[in-house]
């Protein structure tokens, strides 16, 4: 789905300048999902914004479906918007305060230009991320949960019902079962719709729980790549075996003081 061939990223001018992908290369392949792993300040988002067309690249190309998509503009990184939908890090960041659901989805919609059908998309999404949409449509984000916000967000993108989904760091603020809930939901949608996800994670547990491979980014270089169970169970760099030797850690439940059970009786 995506060749990317010595993709590159350098901020800043003179000797301020800052390498923050060098000379990446890798493939995407449609249906799967492929994790970004790296500790913080490797490039995985600086990546992933290279890869939405939010950031222009320094040097090197990409191709999305065999078209030249290095350098888009205008109506073109338009349409190349429809194909390839973002979710991030924050849902609350992205929703007004004041706009029901409904109201998101319908401003949402109206990108889409002609959306005599959006009613069944906006559904269609809907029922994608587990939910009725009259449980749904009239709520204001104060009465979600941060991983019910995170699947609007992801319902969101699929109205557009583009082929790529690129979560960056999707599941990074949500507790550990909302976490999982929402993984859940990627894999069903590749499983279900065939979707192609670029999964965006500092966390290699979560790659291990759901990629089919996997993309490891030590200070903007690509130290190792393959199908996940190579990469997590055969890891052939130092720098990869450091994060795994994390996963434990990071994945020992917390003390489950009042405030750990309220965040998950409030699922
Ligand atoms: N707009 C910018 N201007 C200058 N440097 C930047 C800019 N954006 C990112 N960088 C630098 O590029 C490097 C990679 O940053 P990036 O945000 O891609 O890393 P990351 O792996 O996504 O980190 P995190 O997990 O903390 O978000 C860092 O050294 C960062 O300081």
């Amino acid at each position: 789905m995506f060749v990317a061939q010595q993709l590159t990223k350098t901020f800043g001018r003179g000797r301020r300048t800052v390498d923050a992908v060098k000379a990446v290369d890798f493939t995407v392949v449609e249906g799967d999902i492929t994790t970004i792993v790296g500790e913080s300040g490797s490039g995985k988002s600086t990546l992933a914004r290279m890869v939405l067309g939010l950031l222009p690249i320094t040097s090197g190309t990409l191709t999305f479906e065999g078209r030249d998509v290095t350098h888009l503009r205008g109506a073109a990184r338009r349409a190349y918007w429809r194909d390839v939908q973002a979710v991030f890090q924050d849902p609350f960041a992205a929703f007004n305060q004041f706009f029901t659901v409904r109201r998101l989805l319908e401003r949402s919609l109206r990108l889409l230009g002609d959306a005599r059908d959006g009613r069944q998309r906006m559904e269609e999404a809907l029922a994608h991320v587990g939910f009725a949409a009259a449980d749904v449509l009239d709520r204001y984000p104060h009465e979600l949960s941060g991983g019910q916000r995170q699947r609007v967000m992801i319902a969101r993108a699929l109205m557009m019902r583009p082929k790529v989904l690129v979560a960056d760091e999707a599941t990074s603020m949500l507790d550990a079962s909302l976490r999982v809930n929402v993984l859940n939901v990627l894999t069903d949608l590749r499983d279900e719709l065939d979707m192609t996800i670029l999964f965006i994670t500092h966390d290699i547990g979560q790659a291990c729980y759901i990629a089919d491979r996997v993309m490891v980014l030590e200070h903007g270089v690509l130290v190792e790549q393959g199908p996940a169970e190579d990469v997590i169970f055969r890891p052939q760099q130092e720098y990869t075996q450091r994060l795994l030797a994390d996963v434990p850690k990071l994945h020992q439940l917390p003390d489950p003081g009042p405030a750990g059970s309220a965040a998950v009786a409030s699922t």
